[in-house]
């Protein structure tokens, strides 16, 4: 590691024993398979049928855990140096966009977005740089109205932050989990800056509530003209309000700073175009953002995944900026953290084997996975460009636009971009921007980006980056589960197999890594075979497994006992298991 590294990159202890353990495995596979293969019964009637099946079964998680293999053979770990990033950079460090995509306003309550998007607004870094985008996939006035509150709540709110160094930087977390300030000079501040964020969402529920924004609000601002009452969430024109411009020279906090730009966007909607969810909304962003702030890096969040680390922007910036290492990297990925993880998690929400484990593991062949939320990407990468040798990233980029222009000029400029019609035969949601048709539509951007030459990172500070809403019942894990699995092996499916597609292009450790999820629904057929399959045959009589007595017993229990305390310790040390 040179001096003038940015980052660093520890391989985990412990590899040694790791491999060890793993190679006894292997040979205890190997053990069970011979036995299948030399112990066949002869005749159907003796339960060739179930051997075979079973034996099948076997061979499948066999192959099964040898890709699992690819995620822990050397993890690693990665380290950043904010304060060199700081010596060197600090006058001209890039402009980031931020994307934060909702949906729809009673299933994503404004107030929450709003606390998302206030975070956003308060991170660390010099706010003439920043830029926040919110796309509303509801093209809700509600929405509107929450985002235009908060604008004027950000004045207040963001020097707040700064002045205290808060964390986090969500006001409805904030004042949820924090108790007053004793001293005196911060207690009235602290209870006054309370008591406004308060009035403020107590307005904005209530409005929520009625479903209507009263006239008189409707003064405040010009973008609420732009509703009309035919307006549904189905059908409306696309919809671009600069909420605050952050070249406007006028635009300050209550201290005297300048404040992020802030944007609502609604691209345009109507039944007779497929809107492709958020990878639609993500690229109308793209291009919205590209008139207006048109920043080298974008943070793309989930409207309920809140920043929990005021420093997270300088912590990628690490990444990218390294001279000799960043070259290549073209998304720095943060674990999906949950801020509402009961204490038992039952149902295994909390992710932490893959967030612990598996994303180090998978870091360590060319990088992560890109999950959707908490990433920082290269505009030019998220675009389509392939990786050359010769690249060179040009972070002084920027709208190149004039503070005196006409705001209401470049926001229809802006809507032309988000228009249903806009995509029609270009490569949009193809080879520029994020994928259409997979149902994860972020694994295979990323899976693309990736097979383009480039690398990424994972980075999985002790404080969290970000904090979101996460499954917690039953029926919702089935649903996030059938979707994740669903998407991942529409992957596997389709042409870009990453066997296939990812051949040559990206390591073969990394093709195993993406097959651990794009086979995981292909998995349960297998296992469910496993557990049913012996049962039944032993009520016919058929045991289809070697006695206790048996020297072919051990590979079996061996195989089968050391796996599992395996993933009892992994579990345990991860903490996805709590006792
Ligand atoms: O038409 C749509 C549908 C969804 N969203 C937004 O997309 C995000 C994710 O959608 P959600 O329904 O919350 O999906 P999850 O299953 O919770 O999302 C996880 O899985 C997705 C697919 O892998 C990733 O895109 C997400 O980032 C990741 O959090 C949310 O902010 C939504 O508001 C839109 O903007 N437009
Ligand atoms: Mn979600």
């Amino acid at each position: 590691m040179s001096d003038r590294s940015l980052f660093a990159t520890e391989q985990a202890r412990g590899r040694a024993a790791y491999r060890l353990y793993a190679c006894t495995i292997l040979a205890g596979i190997y053990l069970i398979l011979y036995y299948r293969a030399t112990h066949l019964p002869a005749t159907w009637r003796e339960g060739r049928g179930e051997w075979i099946g079973l034996s099948l079964a076997e061979l499948w998680h066999a192959f099964y855990w040898v890709i699992t293999q690819s995620v822990r053979w050397n993890p690693v770990h990665r380290r950043t140096f904010k304060d060199k990033l700081s010596q060197r950079y600090e006058g001209r460090l890039p402009n980031v966009d931020i994307f934060v995509c909702t949906a729809d306003p009673y299933a994503e309550p404004p107030n929450l977005v709003i606390s998302t998007v206030l975070s956003l607004m308060a991170y660390n870094y010099p706010p003439e740089k920043l830029s926040v985008y919110l796309s509303d996939d509801g093209g809700s006035i509600l929405t509107f109205y929450a985002m235009w509150e908060a604008s004027q709540f950000a004045k207040h709110w963001i020097p707040f932050c700064k002045r205290n160094k808060l964390e986090p930087r969500a006001p409805a977390i904030y004042f949820s989990t924090s108790d007053c300030p004793n001293d005196k000079s911060h207690h009235e501040e602290w209870l006054g800056m309370k008591i406004l964020y308060e009035e403020m969402t107590n307005r904005i529920d209530a409005i929520v509530m009625s479903g209507k924004v009263p006239e008189e609000l409707k003064a405040n601002h010009k973008g609420f003209s732009q509703w009309k009452p035919e307006m549904t969430s189905k059908k409306h024109p696309p919809i671009v309000q600069i909420l605050i411009d952050g070249k406007d020279p006028n635009a300050l906090d209550n201290a005297g700073n300048a404040l992020p730009t802030l944007v609502y966007m609604a691209r345009e909607k109507n039944p007779e175009y497929h809107h492709n969810f958020k990878a639609g909304a993500m690229n109308s962003l793209i291009r919205v953002s590209s008139i207006i702030s048109n920043s080298p890096i974008i943070l793309n969040v989930d409207c309920d995944m809140y920043s929990n680390n005021a420093d997270s922007i300088r912590d990628a910036l690490c990444f990218f900026l390294d001279e000799v290492k960043g070259r290549d990297i073209a998304f720095v990925q943060y674990p999906q953290n949950y801020n509402n993880m009961t204490k038992n998690d039952t149902y295994g929400n909390t992710l932490t084997v893959i967030n612990e484990v598996e994303m180090c593991g998978l870091d360590s062949w060319g990088g992560p996975l890109y999950i959707g939320t908490g990433c920082f990407h290269r505009r030019e990468t998220l675009c389509g460009m392939k990786y050359t040798k010769e690249y060179k990233e040009n972070w002084n980029r920027g709208s190149e636009r004039n503070p005196h222009d006409d705001i209401r000029k470049l926001e229809e400029k802006a809507e032309s971009l988000a228009t249903c019609t806009y995509e029609l035969n270009t490569q949009w949601g193809n080879d520029v921007g994020l994928k259409y048709g997979i149902a994860v539509e972020d694994v295979i951007t990323g899976l693309m980006i990736q097979c383009r030459g480039w690398k990424s990172a994972y980075y999985n500070p002790p404080q969290k980056g970000f904090l979101g809403v996460g499954p917690t019942t039953l029926a919702q894990t089935i649903l996030q589960h059938k979707r994740w699995s669903e998407g991942n092996f529409q992957i596997f499916l389709s042409k870009y197999c990453t066997f296939i597609y990812g051949h040559g292009k990206i390591k073969l450790g990394l093709q195993m890594g993406y097959c651990i999820y794009n086979l995981w629904a292909l998995n349960s057929i297998p296992t469910l075979y496993y557990v049913i399959a012996p049962s039944l045959s032993l009520l016919r009589g058929i045991s289809l497994f070697p006695k206790m007595t048996s020297p072919w017993f051990i590979p079996f229990s061996y195989v089968m006992v050391a796996k599992q305390t395996y993933s009892l310790i992994e579990a345990l040390l991860t903490r996805e298991i709590t006792v």
